[in-house]
């Protein structure tokens, strides 16, 4: 009976996905020149500023989510005095792109978890290459099974992404830091946009995946997951003051962590300390099962639509987003914090780059926790329920709760999202955006701290933010860096800027002399940011 039960819910699996799988290729093949358009995707970690996409569901030739509003003229003022002066002759090439939603590019980071083959062909037929070096690790950890009602993985990811190593042999920046691409930076023959961008698709489904583990109410805390790590706190670093009120924190109270697995199959802590950069290849990021495909121009692929059971195969992002991940150097068995995590690009990301023990994804937002939810039980099968947890916290007192337990955190902190602002829905929405902005370091620095407290000693702390503001970017380290003598700050120059240098414009930010951190800046040809990343290790 039971074998009946299984074999009936095996065919019908398989149908769903070979009846997906074609419906996509059948729609991309059909509308291969003439790909939707919708807004700036969401790593940059604020609702798009325009409808939520209709991905495969719209009309030929047309661009239904295309931003047809003006920017936002205070805010555009605003920028140009802010921007043309912190980055001199680098925010009028930066300034054309962000007023040129036609020449946004997008990238499409593939979820290993799901059937890939078809797609991983598609995308390579169609100009695009993957631009991360790939490992031969197997895909998935011995502990996952395939999709939540996937009887079985079909064509995984390890033969499907192309391996693509960058070899640079002399990249010399400029008084500002910056490796120029005349080419780039000049505009000379910027491409034409074939189309302009595009959002994943928020799905309002919720699969058994979520709903079975959301009603876990009897589950253990992220925190009681974490009894058995350090709790040595940071002394130096006051982690928490009085939170101030903030505009992106609508739920700064909430506290106690919502676990979605049960933690019997967590793996033991990792004591491994990460690889310095130091010892990484400077020809190439360090390979990883991440894989994520490029265009060279601005075509954008079709959004997915979630259907119930099966993973979607890809997610769309600005690749700047990638960054800060990579530069977390994960390793298998680690625990990790992504301690703002909605929507979840980054999480994802994470679990595309290693096996962690652990990945708690904190957000304080309710709302946007439940977007993250549906992000995650998107991508993520089932059996990865038991490593993934999700915690609705404060991050600015997250790291009291939890010190000292994560090897790894990543603060993707709210921030004034550049994109996004400079297309305000009114006016009034872009004044209102810039007057609350004067609060936003004070709440990354805090958070910061936090996530310095989280780490266990010898782990490292990424931070970043998709922001050109100096005030949210090496502005917030240097405060951090000067109240914590326990944290240190990484050159991630040759680890990240030498090896991609052609497919990002890096600028290296100082301050008081040192070099703090790397800032992407859009430009024409390479679109990709803004995006700030900064990387702090605690000392062991
Ligand atoms: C830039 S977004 C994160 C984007 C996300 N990392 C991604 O890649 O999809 C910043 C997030 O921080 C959340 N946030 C704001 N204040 C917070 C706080 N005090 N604690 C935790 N999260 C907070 C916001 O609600 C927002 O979802």
């Amino acid at each position: 009976m039971l074998k009946q039960v299984i074999s009936r819910q095996t065919l019908h699996s398989r149908l769903c996905v070979t009846l997906y799988t074609t419906y996509i290729i059948t729609q991309i093949r059909s509308r291969s020149s003439t790909f939707d358009s919708v807004p700036l995707p969401t790593l940059s970690g604020q609702q798009p500023s325009t409808k939520t996409p209709k991905g495969l569901k719209g009309k030929k030739n047309e661009n239904p989510n295309k931003i047809s509003r003006p920017p936002c003229q205070p805010v555009l003022d605003r920028f140009d005095e802010q921007y043309g002066r912190e980055l001199g002759h680098v925010w009028p090439s930066a300034r054309s792109v962000l007023l040129d939603p036609d020449s946004w590019q997008y990238g499409v980071m593939l979820n290993r978890f799901a059937t890939l083959n078809d797609i991983t062909n598609l995308l390579q037929s169609k100009g695009f290459s993957s631009f991360l070096p790939q490992t031969h690790s197997p895909i998935l950890p011995k502990t996952c099974s395939p999709a939540i009602t996937l009887p079985k993985q079909q064509g995984r990811g390890e033969d499907a992404a192309e391996t693509q190593s960058k070899t640079v042999s002399t990249v010399t920046p400029d008084a500002h830091g910056t490796v120029q691409n005349p080419q780039a930076i000049l505009g000379a023959s910027p491409r034409r946009p074939l189309t302009d961008t595009l959002a994943i698709s928020s799905s309002s489904h919720l699969s058994n995946f979520t709903s079975s583990f959301l009603s876990s109410s009897s589950l253990p805390s992220s925190s009681s997951l974490l009894s058995s790590c350090p709790s040595s706190n940071i002394s130096s670093c006051p982690t928490i003051s009085s939170p101030p009120s903030s505009t992106f924190s609508s739920s700064a109270t909430t506290s106690s962590s919502l676990s979605l697995s049960p933690s019997s199959s967590l793996s033991a802590p990792s004591s491994t300390s990460t690889s310095p950069s130091s010892s990484l290849p400077i020809s190439s990021p360090s390979p990883s099962l991440l894989q994520c495909f490029l265009h060279p121009q601005p075509v954008r692929f079709p959004s997915q639509v979630h259907w119930r059971g099966v993973l979607k195969q890809y997610y769309l992002l600005n690749a700047a987003s990638l960054l800060p991940v990579l530069a977390l150097q994960l390793i298998d068995g680690e625990k990790v914090l992504d301690l703002c995590s909605a929507p979840g690009g980054k999480a994802l990301a994470i679990m595309q780059t290693a096996n962690p023990a652990l990945l708690c994804c904190n957000e304080s937002d309710p709302h946007r926790k439940e977007w993250l939810v549906q992000t995650l039980e998107s991508f993520l099968p089932w059996s990865l329920s038991k490593r993934v947890i999700l915690s609705n916290q404060d991050g600015r007192v997250f790291g009291l709760s939890e010190a000292g337990m994560y090897d790894k955190v990543l603060v993707d902190a709210p921030c004034s999202n550049d994109r996004s602002w400079l297309y305000s829905s009114n006016r009034q929405q872009g004044e209102l955006r810039l007057k609350e902005r004067a609060s936003l370091p004070e709440l990354q620095v805090q958070l910061l701290r936090s996530a310095l407290s989280a780490v266990r000693p010898g782990g490292v702390v990424v931070y970043s933010t998709c922001t050109l503001s100096t005030d949210e970017n090496a502005e917030v380290v240097g405060a951090v860096l000067e109240s914590c003598p326990e944290a240190v700050l990484d050159d991630l120059w040759e680890e990240l800027a030498v090896p991609l240098w052609a497919h990002f414009t890096f600028i290296q930010p100082h301050l008081h002399g040192g070099r703090c951190g790397l800032l992407v800046v859009p430009t024409p040809g390479r679109t990709w940011g803004p995006m700030y990343l900064c990387r702090i290790r605690r000392r062991g």
